[in-house]
């Protein structure tokens, strides 16, 4: 039978790329506290982030459709940079992104009551060395604002990659391979 689903999402990004896998849902935002627990590392927090929001889920939907939550954060020298609060914010993540290779964590959770599931996919992205006068263009271009990292791959912020090692759409938003494996996988595992 066909698997119908909840999208625990409010991104259009994540909607688009559902949809290229071909499963029916339905989507709705949930309130998550994203911030970080004291000495959390980014890898930890993405992945309670995902499985958070797919939870918080299971309680909204009909509990019998499995609900799908996911997180990107960027990670520059150890650090997770969510979205840019403000301009200096913004200068300061460019500034940390210039000339560098950062990584893109996503991930992905699958939940419904008795269960759940989830994956983190790490994506490398190197950027080029940013000139003061394309950082200052680019915010006023309004893209960075709702991005983590403050840059989108798949907008104007595409043309500072320079290298990409990883998945391209977990960077945008959802790894379309490893969402459809953790789905298969996650009914195949509720059906035994
Ligand atoms: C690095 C990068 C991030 N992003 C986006 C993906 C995510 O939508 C967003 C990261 O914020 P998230 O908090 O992961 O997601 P969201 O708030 O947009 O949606 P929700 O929590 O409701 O699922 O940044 C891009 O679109 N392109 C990029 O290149």
């Amino acid at each position: 039978m066909a698997v119908k689903l909840y999208l625990a999402s409010a991104s259009p990004r994540r909607k688009a790329l559902l949809s290229q896998l071909g499963y029916s849902f339905e989507q709705f935002s949930v309130d998550a506290d994203e911030s970080a627990h004291p000495n959390e590392q980014p890898h930890a927090l993405v992945e309670r982030l995902a499985r958070l929001k797919a939870q918080s889920g299971v309680e909204v939907g009909d509990e019998e459709r499995p609900v799908l939550g996911s997180d990107t954060v960027v990670v520059a020298d150890g650090k997770a940079l969510g979205k840019p609060e403000n301009k200096a914010d913004f200068m300061s993540m460019m500034t940390m992104l210039s000339g560098k290779t950062h990584q893109v964590m996503t991930a992905i959770a699958v939940a419904d009551k008795h269960a759940v599931m989830s994956k983190t996919v790490i994506t490398d992205v190197t950027f080029k060395v940013l000139s003061a006068a394309e950082i200052e263009q680019y915010w006023s271009s309004g893209e960075p604002l709702d991005k983590a990292g403050g840059y989108g791959i798949q907008g104007l912020g595409g043309r500072f990659v320079t290298q990409l090692s990883g998945s391209y759409f977990a960077v945008v938003g959802l790894p379309l391979y490893e969402t459809d494996e953790l789905i298969q996988l996650f009914m195949a595992e509720r059906d035994e």
